[in-house]
């Protein structure tokens, strides 16, 4: 699978994509109501998307990337040779800020240092947004999830996608969410994560360091598109 971002870039994975992908596979093969698993090949690796019986797809996103040079980000390590909650300087603010890469960039922030804990709905992500993806800190660029913590297992996200903007789902952003709650000691490692899309169910296991993220793809229409 190749994804492309609006911007033409070409980004290594994509969350949301590779669940419409093994829908779109399952459809094409008849495949309908079966269990069935898929091994995906991304630039982020091999990824293994399986349809459930009740329909959902359930994605093995891989494992979570941690080290500041393979995120990538300049920012040091500070925390099980991590970037964790460190602090970035956002036009005049002091930002915490947790890095993860799951193929692709994320920064997660759950809000300034000092500050209230955030509340995603009021924030203006068309003026901040673009100051994170294109901040020193990050060389490759960076996607960015502002999170709000309702509970330990409960989580909001809003999403400022690199080469893309603001978008109503990001699937490897709230893996990285969660990866960075847990890390921050935030929340545990089996989260509902809210978007403005819609829920997605994630799973950071400790056995393993994997992350399994669940979530819904549905057939919006067929069409031609004349290349
Ligand atoms: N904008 C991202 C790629 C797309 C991520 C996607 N929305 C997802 O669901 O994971 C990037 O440039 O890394």
């Amino acid at each position: 699978m190749r994804i492309f971002n609006s911007d033409g870039s070409e980004p290594e994975m994509c969350g949301n994509g590779v669940r419409c992908f093994a829908r779109f596979i399952a459809e094409l093969e008849n495949l309908h109501g079966k269990r069935q698993s898929f091994t995906v090949h991304t630039g982020a690796g091999l990824i293994v998307p399986e349809i459930q019986e009740d329909g959902l797809v359930k994605v093995d996103m891989g494992q979570p990337v941690l080290k500041a040079a393979n995120v990538p980000t300049k920012l040091a390590s500070n925390k099980y040779d991590a970037v964790v909650k460190s602090e970035l300087v956002v036009d005049g603010v002091t930002w915490n800020v947790t890095c993860v890469s799951m193929g692709n960039p994320h920064c997660v922030t759950f809000g300034t240092k000092g500050g209230e804990d955030l509340q995603v709905d009021a924030l203006n992500l068309a003026q901040i947004g673009p100051k994170f993806e294109h901040h020193d800190a990050f060389p490759a660029r960076t996607n960015t999830e502002f999170v709000q913590v309702y509970s330990p297992s409960h989580l909001k996200m809003r999403a400022w996608e690199r080469g893309s903007g603001a978008t109503l789902a990001c699937g490897t952003g709230a893996c990285a969410t969660v990866v960075a709650a847990v890390l921050e000691g935030r929340a545990t490692r089996k989260c509902t994560v809210d978007l403005p899309g819609g829920p997605l169910d994630i799973e950071w296991r400790e056995e393993d360091n994997q992350v399994y993220m669940t979530g819904p793809a549905e057939v919006v229409f067929y069409g031609s598109v004349p290349l």
